[in-house]
């Protein structure tokens, strides 16, 4: 028996059906796939390392390079995804269901980001195999769980391994965005996220009452007051001042208060207790200092009966305390090297952007490693998270081989190899 032909269409789509979904991510199986496909390109080098649970695996994959005293450069993708709601779905999300009139591939992860993951190995494939192609500085691969949920069993942990320090990282690709243009998106700093958790004590009493300093009331003044905060920022948004990546969010994302009955709430009863959720997402320029002051000042005061937690997912500053940001300047060789790149194979890069968001990529920036986030996908609306992901087979296909990604690899790729400023060069 012969095993079935794979095309690179067919093995991205085989990578979608696995379901690495939250909240039961199956990562042993994505890693077992990739594995596999990874050895078929005799020259890779496959580890999976372990910094918690057997369930939740890391794939390093290493393409050794001629001359493994340079820094390597490191190209990251997660394994897992967000969870999809199936029957709101044109198609089931983990069919990998490929639409015959216009090639799109409908999938959880189409976007996000499945489809950088197995682009890397498809262009090593055919750099190694068509143009027999061996890299000087050494190339590793990395595919890490628990992206969705913050990195913190993922990335965080093995930035801080000794496995990683071992691999001399100097410069990282990581996912970006969908380009609803003809020009390719660059990312050079995410917005740090903050779960902040409000809540208000007050007199509880009966329904029919009038009194000061209800739990109610305590709240719903602090929710204007975000409100405000909330309009303020977007207003910068809407009236073409700032990008939404470039003013602080913050959304409220869950309301508790009420006392439970058989029925839904006793509505004859005022609570003594109230509790409100939001997400705070703050670009790498904003103080969190004055943010920590505006929380306590004005969303929470102690003199109102109010309380708070700030959780902040992920790190907001540098060892040096300066803000997470990779320089897209000529400051940075690796920048020009990447721009260049991209150039050659024809690709128009936009402006480069701060996430709205917030990526892994974090992780890597905060240890003084220059990343940027690039998911090679023009002309494609913006479907992470929402709805009916999918990716057009052809732009896919682009990414690895008709220009973009495979010439952008191996321009990239020999261009550090030649510029004799960046031999040994560590950033
Ligand atoms: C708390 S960190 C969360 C990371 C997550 N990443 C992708 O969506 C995000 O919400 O941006
Ligand atoms: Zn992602
Ligand atoms: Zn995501």
């Amino acid at each position: 028996d012969h095993p079935p032909t794979t095309t690179p269409i067919t093995r991205f789509q085989n990578y979608l059906r696995i379901n690495t979904a939250h909240p039961n991510p199956d990562y042993n199986t994505a890693v077992t796939y990739l594995s596999s496909f990874a050895r078929t390109i005799p020259t890779l080098q496959i580890q999976t390392l372990y910094f918690t649970t057997p369930d939740k695996p890391l794939l390093l994959i290493t393409w050794p390079g001629s001359n493994p005293s340079l820094p390597s450069v490191l190209l990251n993708s997660h394994l897992d995804s967000v969870p999809a709601e199936s029957l709101k779905w044109f198609h089931d999300p983990f069919e990998a269901h490929l639409s015959p009139d216009d090639g799109k591939i409908y999938a959880r992860g189409a976007q996000d980001d499945k489809c950088v993951g197995m682009q890397y190995l498809e262009a090593i494939k055919e750099l190694e195999i068509n143009f027999h192609y061996s890299p000087t500085r050494t190339v590793h691969i990395s595919y890490v769980p628990e992206e969705e949920v913050g990195g913190f069993d993922g990335m965080a942990k093995f930035v801080k391994s000794v496995e990683f320090k071992k691999l001399n990282v100097g410069f990282v690709l990581d996912e970006g965005q969908a380009s609803t243009t003809d020009e390719f998106r660059t990312f050079y700093a995410d917005r740090s996220p903050w779960h902040v958790v409000i809540k208000a004590t007050g007199v509880p009493g009966h329904g029919s009452r009038m009194y000061d300093n209800s739990a109610m009331e305590n709240m719903m003044k602090s929710i204007e007051v975000i409100t405000k905060f909330r309009e303020n920022q977007f207003d910068l948004v809407k009236a073409g001042l700032a990008a939404t990546s470039e003013v602080i969010s913050a959304n409220p994302v869950f309301l508790k208060a009420g006392i439970p009955s058989s029925t839904g709430f006793v509505m004859n009863m005022q609570p003594s207790e109230v509790e409100a959720g939001f997400d705070i997402r703050q670009p790498p320029t904003a103080d969190p200092d004055l943010m920590r002051k505006r929380i306590a000042e004005e969303w929470a005061p102690a003199w109102r009966n109010m309380t708070y937690e700030i959780t902040e997912k992920g790190p907001l500053r540098d060892f040096m305390g300066r803000p997470l940001m990779t320089a897209t300047d000529g400051s940075n060789p690796w920048w020009s090297i990447f721009k260049q790149a991209v150039e050659a194979a024809g690709g128009k890069l936009a402006k480069p952007e701060i996430l709205t968001s917030t990526t892994d990529a974090r992780f890597m920036r905060q240890i003084g490693i220059p990343t940027l986030g690039f998911s090679p996908m023009k002309n494609t609306p913006i479907l992470l998270h929402d709805h009916n992901e999918f990716l057009k087979d052809s732009v896919y296909l682009e990414g690895i081989k008709n220009s973009v990604l495979l010439k952008q690899r191996s321009v990239h790729l020999k261009s550090f190899d030649e510029d004799s400023n960046l031999l040994g060069a560590k950033f």
